[in-house]
């Protein structure tokens, strides 16, 4: 018998994704899947690409359906699973693809979403330094946002390395279905094909703090990081430009080793070949993150870009990521590095 895993918010993309890879992994068998409103339809209604368990009925998201398990998977609206998590039993692994558990400063979570802190578990993004460690022993993970996960990954090299000045500036793009399924105006599409759009300027998006976070965290004391995402005509994928001041005296050749030791060991980060540059395509169904960087010497800025798929290292791939560390498994347990392309 396998490692009984419940899903909720398995109708949704996050939660799809999630499934997909649960159902490809040897060691996870699939238990309660729940919704919301959709609650007593079946999955293949929502989730048509995953065959093998189009025919399973969606309970509805509540403690009673989701213990009895010994993982679950939240992949809920921000809010709702802070309030559920506390009534699942210590035992229990709960990972949480929500961002209720991400950040440490309570005050940081009331400017950013509004209401109430849930608390602060394990951060689910082990090729942080010191995280792996953390993830080892964890009863419950808060897997990074999609964006935070690509900057910090592309930025963490030269914070570690002390090449970077603490003045992050990021443009990020990322497809639609980070805004996740929910109908929204704004994501139809004839407003979204053919054209890209900004949104959520000037320090105002919620992930700004968790990226200030993570870096200031490798950096040792305090980053700024002015964001701006934008949304792109199509359905995965994020694309992070991501510049810091470089510090005096930083070469292209210190810039590239300190990168290439950062990665060296990691079975899911990949620093291309020097001249590629990455593209979203190179990471669909992966769960992987492929970066570039350069030392653009004429601004004094180091300019690091990372590619990856927002709903598998983005969340679901690295989530399970997480879980297999947390459960003592291979850390690339049923997860692959090899995407999809065209
Ligand atoms: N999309 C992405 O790229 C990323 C998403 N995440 C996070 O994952 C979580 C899910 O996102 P995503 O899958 O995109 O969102 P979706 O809107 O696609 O899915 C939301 C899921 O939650 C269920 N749900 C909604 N409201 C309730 C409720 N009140 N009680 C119980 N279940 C409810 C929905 O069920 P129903 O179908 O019945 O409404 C659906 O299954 C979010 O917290 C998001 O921040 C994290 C990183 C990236
Ligand atoms: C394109 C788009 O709308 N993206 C989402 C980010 C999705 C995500 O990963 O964020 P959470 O897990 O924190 O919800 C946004 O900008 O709000």
């Amino acid at each position: 018998m396998g490692i009984r895993t419940a899903v909720a918010g398995a109708s949704g993309y996050a939660g799809g994704e999630l499934l997909r890879i649960l159902a490809g992994h040897p060691e996870f068998e699939i238990g309660a899947l729940t919704a919301g409103a959709n609650a007593g339809t079946e999955l293949g209604a929502h989730q048509p690409h995953l065959r093998s368990l189009a025919g399973r009925v969606l309970a509805e998201t509540a403690p009673e359906t989701l213990s009895g398990h010994d993982v679950v998977f939240l992949a809920l609206p921000h809010g709702q699973s802070g309030p559920l998590a506390e009534r699942l039993g210590e035992d229990v692994l709960v990972i949480d693809c929500g961002a209720d558990h991400r950040l440490t400063d309570p005050g940081d979570w009331e400017r950013f979403y509004g209401t109430s802190h849930a608390g602060t578990w394990p951060y689910g993004l082990p090729e942080l330094p010191g995280h792996r460690d953390a993830l080892r022993p964890a009863k419950r993970v808060a897997v990074p946002g999609c964006y935070p996960t690509a900057v910090s990954l592309a930025l963490f090299p030269a914070f570690a390395a002390g090449l970077a000045e603490p003045d992050v500036v990021v443009v990020a793009a990322s497809g639609t279905s980070g805004a996740g399924r929910a109908l929204k105006p704004h994501l139809l599409g004839s407003e979204v094909m053919g054209s890209v759009s900004a949104y959520a300027v000037g320090g105002t998006h919620r992930h700004t703090p968790e990226m200030v976070q993570n870096l200031s965290a490798v950096a040792g004391g305090p980053v700024t990081v002015s964001f701006t995402p934008t949304l792109a005509p199509m359905s995965r994928g994020i694309l992070a430009t991501c510049t810091a001041k470089a510090r005096p005296g930083v070469t292209a050749a210190a810039l590239r080793g300190a990168y290439a030791k950062a990665y060296a060991d990691e079975p899911f980060l990949g620093l291309l070949p020097d001249g590629q540059w990455p593209a979203t395509s190179m990471t669909l169904g992966a769960n992987t993150a492929l970066v570039q960087v350069a030392l653009d010497e004429s601004a004094g800025r180091v300019v690091a870009v990372a590619a990856i798929d927002n709903l598998t290292k983005g969340t679901a791939g690295g989530a399970v990521q997480s879980a297999n560390l947390a459960l003592g498994l291979p850390e690339e347990l049923g997860l692959t590095t090899i995407g999809v392309s065209p």
